[in-house]
């Protein structure tokens, strides 16, 4: 593709199932890429499509400070302002699909207050190759589609350090570089590389325009009213 259009893609994009996706990367011979490791699941059934805003952390090193609680609440300040800053927070745009290597750790980088602001700044959806979400049950009536590993309990400070953002990262076996497209449902996770996204879409297209036409006759045979999933 020669300029990357995102609105155009998301456009594309809008109506298609991760199978659908999976399909379109089979047909242009991406077989062995794109499908993110069915161990990453969604927090609550819901599909999002986006467009990849990638971000690094590395578990944190140390040291914890050994101090008085009120000590702490001082250091906490020091430690969000130099260690756990989320710089990529500052630039987000209206359909990001924010993908963060967390390394694995369990921790919860997100949580039901900023990602209220991430998504009042136009976030879409989370990615995460380990925890990285807490206060699910909020998260969960607040609507916030995450797709991790699993749940933490703990918050960021001591235990990791955002490193970079608007790098590639590798989550679940698929290397994600920023302006990929993903596309997340129940069936989990899928990444179209940018520069084949227009190509996999018509193909994927394809399959849901061939899979409507089947599901539409068998919603007749069974007696049933048809529904937009298959008009
Ligand atoms: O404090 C955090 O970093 C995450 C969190 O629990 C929230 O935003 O609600
Ligand atoms: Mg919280």
């Amino acid at each position: 593709m020669s300029e990357f259009n995102r609105e155009e893609i998301l456009e594309l994009y809008k109506d298609l199932r991760v199978t659908d996706v999976r399909d379109g990367l089979d047909w242009v011979g991406y077989h062995g890429y794109g499908t993110v490791d069915h161990s990453i699941k969604p927090l609550f059934r819901t599909a999002v499509v986006g467009i990849a805003r990638t971000a690094r952390y590395l578990p944190y090193e140390g040291p914890v400070p050994m101090v008085t609680g009120d000590e702490y609440t001082e250091w906490v300040k020091y430690y969000y302002s130099e260690i756990c800053n989320d710089e990529w927070k500052n630039d987000i745009q209206e359909g990001d699909f924010i993908v963060m290597d967390v390394a694995g750790q369990d921790v919860g980088i997100l949580g039901s207050n900023n990602t209220l602001d991430f998504k009042s700044k136009g976030a879409r959806g989370y990615l995460t190759n380990g925890g990285g979400v807490r206060d699910t049950d909020e998260c969960i009536m607040q609507g916030i589609p995450v797709w991790s590993k699993f749940i933490s309990q703990g918050m960021d400070q001591t235990r990791i350090r955002y490193y970079e953002k608007d790098i590639p990262v590798a989550i679940g076996g698929v290397a994600i570089y920023p302006n990929d497209v993903v596309v997340a449902d129940g069936d989990g996770v899928v990444v179209v590389p940018s520069k084949v996204a227009k190509e996999v879409a018509k193909y994927a297209h394809q399959e849901l325009s061939g899979d409507k036409k089947g599901r539409a006759k068998l919603y007749e045979k069974l007696g049933w009213e048809l529904d937009e999933t298959v008009k």
